[in-house]
């Protein structure tokens, strides 16, 4: 069954909500809370080691009540058997979507086509759990006999975000191996990379779902140029190892198809990282801290299949998201997460949300006149708090925020983890409430100062209160937001697993490279030909 092709502006509940905002939009979330001393616990959902409370948003019962109706009218239970069941919801591209089947307990059975495929999955995780045991203890050699210090994992977008974004996030779990990310077509960041590696002792894993990507055969091709002044080509088979589904443009490559780690189409890139596009995790990590990892998202992946949508967590971040997007015009969303390893994290989730769901077409090909997907964006709090947090506080935008946080430390400084942690609690406590005239002048303001000081409040956030960051924990996480996409992929009436819109401009390149090269020559806009004479001149 295809996804449903609801117009969610036609629905029944739309009205409804619309007809709601209007009566609810100026409330103060300050007066809710003040109303209702059971508030906090309407809106908190207690799931494993989350408590996610949700009740600092600008929403009441019968907001929420809504916006349940709104799923329910786009089918989005049908939506969600869909996917699980391996159908081709990636209609424009003919694929099932199962990233889900590759974090799913070895019994399982996911279809595609009308295979089970979870056997393949299984010989890959084997096979990923073999090389990761042999390369970490250090039976594998280089060409040298000597065991690997250094992982390169060579990739773009979805093959090397989610990996880049794990490996610092678990960082505390780190074995031995020192994991180095290129990335950029930018030669300088190979070269940078370059600089730390000894060929002797060093492992690249080359990760691409197509192949076909300039910036990771640019990439790849110079490490092996590079490898190859100290080494001779027969020893490229004990050192470059790749993920890819592309296995003909693999070996043409050069690698060793022993070293070959398949993986398949209905994986997504930016919902990668749980399949072979994974392996600098296991490799940096260990085999079982990365099935760990899974299994924490297949514990979400249960959650989000079988709870209500009233105590389901990724389907109500969804649905209050859609709330601010739709009914308050609010354009992006910041997460905020009160740890440092999770540095990467709102970067990683840049490519999973505005890729997935920067869509201007519905499922009937329709151009849309509501708006889709949010602009993503964040950094670790305290250092936010320092740099941006001053927008969100009086700016004139609104921008609800996700604060993630950790209840333990990994390194159990009590006393930082206390002054972290005050702050997160603080911040949100800040923007809700926000301070008033009659504060600022009970504190001292005096005058022309005192509308300075004043702070609105009224700022939604949800606060994601984890007990502690382990692979079980980020797996959840991980997991927990890719639902959410899901979910309003399926509201929006969107198709949020294509990416049609990253071509053009990779199109336009190969021509300009072209022309570079005295290739082609091209008709050009005139700022765009006085840009590309200039670079001629000054090259
Ligand atoms: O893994 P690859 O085939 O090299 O693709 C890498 C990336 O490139 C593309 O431009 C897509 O927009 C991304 O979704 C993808 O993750």
């Amino acid at each position: 069954m295809a996804l449903p092709t609801i117009n969610p502006t036609t629905t029944e509940a739309w009205k409804k909500l619309q007809q709601h905002f209007n009566s609810v939009k100026d409330v103060h979330m300050k007066d809710l809370f003040a109303q209702d001393k059971e508030r906090a616990n309407k809106f908190t959902v207690k799931w494993d080691d989350f408590y996610v409370d949700f009740s600092k948003n600008r929403i009441t019962e019968e907001t929420l009540k809504l916006l349940i109706e709104l799923a329910n009218e786009v089918k989005l239970k049908d939506a969600i058997k869909s996917q699980f069941s391996g159908e081709i919801i990636n209609e424009t591209e003919g694929r099932a979507v199962l990233h889900t089947a590759l974090r799913a307990p070895k019994n399982s059975n996911f279809t595609v086509d009308g295979v089970n495929v979870m056997p393949e999955i299984y010989q890959v995780k084997q096979k990923i759990e073999a090389f990761t045991n042999e390369v970490v203890n250090g039976e594998r050699k280089g060409f040298t006999g000597k065991a690997f210090t250094d992982v390169v994992n060579i990739g773009i977008g979805g093959s090397d975000l989610g990996p880049a974004m794990v490996v610092d996030s678990l960082q505390y779990y780190k074995n031995h191996l020192t994991t180095h990310f290129v990335s950029n077509v930018d030669g300088d960041h190979v070269n940078e990379v370059i600089k730390k590696l000894d060929p002797e002792t060093t492992l690249f894993v080359v990760v691409s779902k197509t192949f076909t990507t300039q910036e990771t055969l640019s990439n790849a091709n110079t490490l092996k140029d590079w490898f190859l002044q100290s080494a001779t080509e027969d020893a490229i088979a004990k050192h470059f190892v790749a993920v890819s589904t592309n296995i003909a443009n693999v070996k043409a490559f050069g690698v060793d198809e022993n070293n070959i780690f398949p993986m398949w189409d209905w994986v997504g890139g930016r919902f990668s990282l749980w399949s072979a596009v994974g392996l600098s995790i296991s490799l940096a990590v260990g085999y079982n801290n990365f099935d760990s990892l899974l299994q924490g998202a297949n514990k979400m992946d249960n959650h989000f299949k079988n709870e209500d949508f009233k105590n389901n967590i990724p389907v109500v971040l969804a649905l209050i998201s859609v709330w601010y997007n739709n009914f308050f015009d609010a354009e992006s969303e910041a997460i905020i997460p009160y740890s440092q390893y999770l540095n990467q994290f709102a970067t990683y989730l840049q490519q999973g949300i505005m890729e997935s769901n920067g869509k201007s077409v519905d499922r009937n090909g329709n151009p849309i006149d509501y708006q889709t997907g949010t602009i993503i964006w964040g950094e670790p709090g305290t250092n936010s708090q320092h740099a941006f947090f001053q927008l969100i506080h009086q700016g004139t935008k609104l921008i609800p925020a996700d604060f993630i946080g950790f209840a333990n430390a990994l390194h159990g400084n009590k006393d930082h983890q206390d002054k972290l942690m005050s702050n997160f609690f603080a911040q949100t406590e800040a923007l809700l409430n926000g301070k008033s005239e009659a504060e600022v002048i009970s504190e001292g303001a005096t005058g022309d100062l005192i509308p300075f000081k004043v702070f609105q409040g009224n700022k939604p956030t949800n606060t994601i209160f984890i007990n502690r960051l382990s692979p079980e924990s980020l797996g959840e996480l991980i997991a927990m937001y890719e639902h959410k996409i899901f979910v309003q992929g399926v509201i929006w009436n969107i198709f949020s697993y294509d990416q049609f819109g990253v071509e053009l401009g990779k199109q336009l390149a190969t021509k300009i490279l072209q022309e570079f090269n005295n290739i082609s020559n091209n008709e050009h806009d005139s700022s765009t030909s006085n840009l590309l004479n200039y670079y001629k001149n000054l090259t």
